[in-house]
């Protein structure tokens, strides 16, 4: 169990509340002018991996006091407790070692003073054994052809690392294998994919923790009788189905083969079991050793985390940093903004990361907090975000700490591009930082030839404030090995931020009334009598729904 502390009476917090109202009418630009030493001293280096955090508005008593406020916090006996295999997910009453997945260096891991290690390796070495077959072609459908499409059936957890892995590392995957991935009940999303594929020669892989979702078990009976119509023999579905699950009876129930199951446990939670069965995808899509070298960026990340001191550690920054804004600043939201085209999903696959984990309201002793918790997580890779929302970002009325990520190397070097889309992130974050000052604006417009009374109306639009934080998180290149410890970066610094707020970051509560009443809802939808049960909207779209599917 973690120690229960009110975030707001540690003490660094009122110390940091004050620091915070003198700091608050800084600019960044007067903090570079100041102090010639901002890059040295707030840059962190993991392995081909740089953290700037020196345009944010912070100076040396500000992380002096953030680094207090972890410590009174109990973080490093909080990261001891997960690591070890306490049962910190308290509301589920289960360990939280997605870290054990991914434990290269192989040491014995006690969950209820038992190893878990062999279990671990056991699941690799089937996930080994099944990709290779199925890559190399050895592994036939029930007509004898190779399989060329993976079709990956899951939702939340069990969808958004997979795809946002497998578009991150497309650089790395076989020409001859498809893979693809249903997600949405939206019958649509299924129908569009099967357009695409041959049930002989594809591969479903059934994605699913508890195998109860209801989204995933409709698509999975839905594609379960789309390759039926065509094979006709029960039998077939040894060689087209396999399941990534927890739960091997609802699994056989299905009639997946129980060799064609790769399991995990529950203390792998959905937002983090991309390194557990769950990637059995990316395995097949970029090859199992390529797989395992992501697992082991993910594990000297988690070395860092356990063993570097706060003021070291890449994922405690990161976290810091976005308290001061969450709670002393007041910004509600983060960006994340890759500028690598193939981290599309990266932000998209952190809103569940991050929302799912930290979006909670009461503190580890059950009661309301009075403080923010996690924050709301966006973002879309440069430079198209910058055609896009950047305005807001520069001019408008609200602070959003934005993360700038690119790699030094890109993937696919095509003439200029490269140079012109790190010339962008470079900008970007210098621009957000000084901003534009009214006698620069002015000058602009006077080289521009633009009379006085235009230039005195225009000046305040051609303004810019500035002193907009942002990280920069530059790398060499976009690895397995890298992107695992990217992922494994941001998953350490979503667990210090819980720890630091006092709340459970492991259970996902929220998303079950809305489950539980789509349930009671979807008998009413059998017929068209009208419904009187909710209240006069719920009612009032229902019975209007049930008007319009009959016109
Ligand atoms: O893998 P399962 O059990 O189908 O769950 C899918 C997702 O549903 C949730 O439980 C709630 O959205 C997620 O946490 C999880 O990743």
């Amino acid at each position: 169990m973690l120690p229960n502390h009110r975030f707001t009476s540690l003490p660094a917090y009122a110390q940091l509340q004050a620091h915070y109202d003198v700091l608050k009418n800084r600019h960044l630009r007067d903090l570079f002018a100041e102090d010639a030493e901002r890059f040295p001293k707030f840059t962190r280096q993991f392995e081909e991996i740089l953290l700037d955090f020196s345009k944010n508005r912070i100076t040396d008593e500000t992380f002096g006091l953030l680094l207090q406020l972890a410590g009174q916090a109990g973080l490093t006996e909080a990261i001891g407790k997960m690591f070890s295999g306490d049962k910190i997910n308290r509301t589920e009453d289960r360990a939280v070692l997605h870290v054990a997945l991914r434990n290269r260096s192989n040491t014995p891991v006690l969950v209820d003073g038992k190893d878990i290690m062999p279990d671990v390796n056991e699941v690799l070495a089937h996930m080994k054994e099944f990709s290779e077959r199925v890559r190399s072609g050895a592994w036939k459908g029930y007509t004898g052809e190779a399989i060329t499409d993976i079709v990956n059936i899951g939702i939340g957890g069990s969808d958004l690392g997979p795809v946002m892995v497998t578009e991150a590392l497309k650089p790395y995957a076989s020409p001859d294998l498809r893979v693809h991935f249903v997600s949405n009940v939206d019958g649509v999303h299924m129908y569009e994919t099967l357009q695409t594929v041959k049930p002989e020669t594809t591969l479903f892989l059934i994605a699913s923790k508890t195998f109860t979702t209801q989204e995933t078990m409709t698509n999975a009976q839905t594609a379960r009788q789309w390759f039926l119509d065509t094979a006709k023999d029960e039998a077939a579905i040894a060689k087209h189905f396999a399941a990534l699950s927890t739960n091997q009876a609802a699994v056989e129930k299905f009639g997946i083969d129980p060799a064609n199951m790769f399991g995990f446990w529950d203390w792998v939670g959905g937002r983090y079991s991309l390194w557990s069965a769950i990637g059995l995808s990316i395995a097949l899509y970029i090859g199992y050793d390529k797989f395992e070298e992501l697992l082991e960026g993910g594990h000297a990340m988690d070395l860092h985390f356990q063993n570097t001191p706060a003021e070291q550690s890449l994922p405690v920054v990161l976290a810091l940093i976005g308290i001061w804004y969450n709670n002393f600043f007041g910004a509600q939201t983060e960006a994340i903004l890759p500028y690598d085209q193939y981290m599309h999903r990266f932000a998209a696959y952190f809103q569940q990361g991050d929302m799912e984990s930290n979006g909670k309201s009461v503190d580890r002793d059950g009661n309301p907090v009075d403080w923010q918790t996690g924050p709301i997580i966006w973002g879309e890779p440069g430079t198209n975000g910058q055609h896009a929302f950047y305005q807001l970002i520069h001019q408008g009325t609200k602070l959003i700490p934005c993360d700038f990520l690119a790699p030094a190397i890109s993937q696919r070097p095509i003439g200029e591009h490269h140079k012109i889309l790190l010339a962008n992130y470079f900008a970007q974050t210098e621009a957000l930082m000084n901003g534009k000052t009214a006698d620069e604006a002015a000058d602009e417009l006077r080289k521009a030839g633009k009379s006085e009374e235009e230039i005195s109306f225009l000046t305040p639009f051609k303004e810019f404030s500035g002193n907009r934080p942002t990280n920069s998180i530059l790398f060499k290149k976009l690895t397995p090995r890298t992107l695992g410890s990217l992922i494994a970066l941001y998953e350490h610094k979503i667990f210090t931020q819980g720890v630091i707020w006092d709340i459970y970051s492991f259970d996902q509560w929220g998303v079950e009334l809305g489950k539980q009443l789509a349930s009671r809802i979807l008998p009413e939808l059998q017929d068209d009598a009208p419904v009187t049960t909710h209240d006069s909207s719920t009612n009032g779209l229902i019975n209007t729904f049930k008007k319009l599917r009959n016109e």
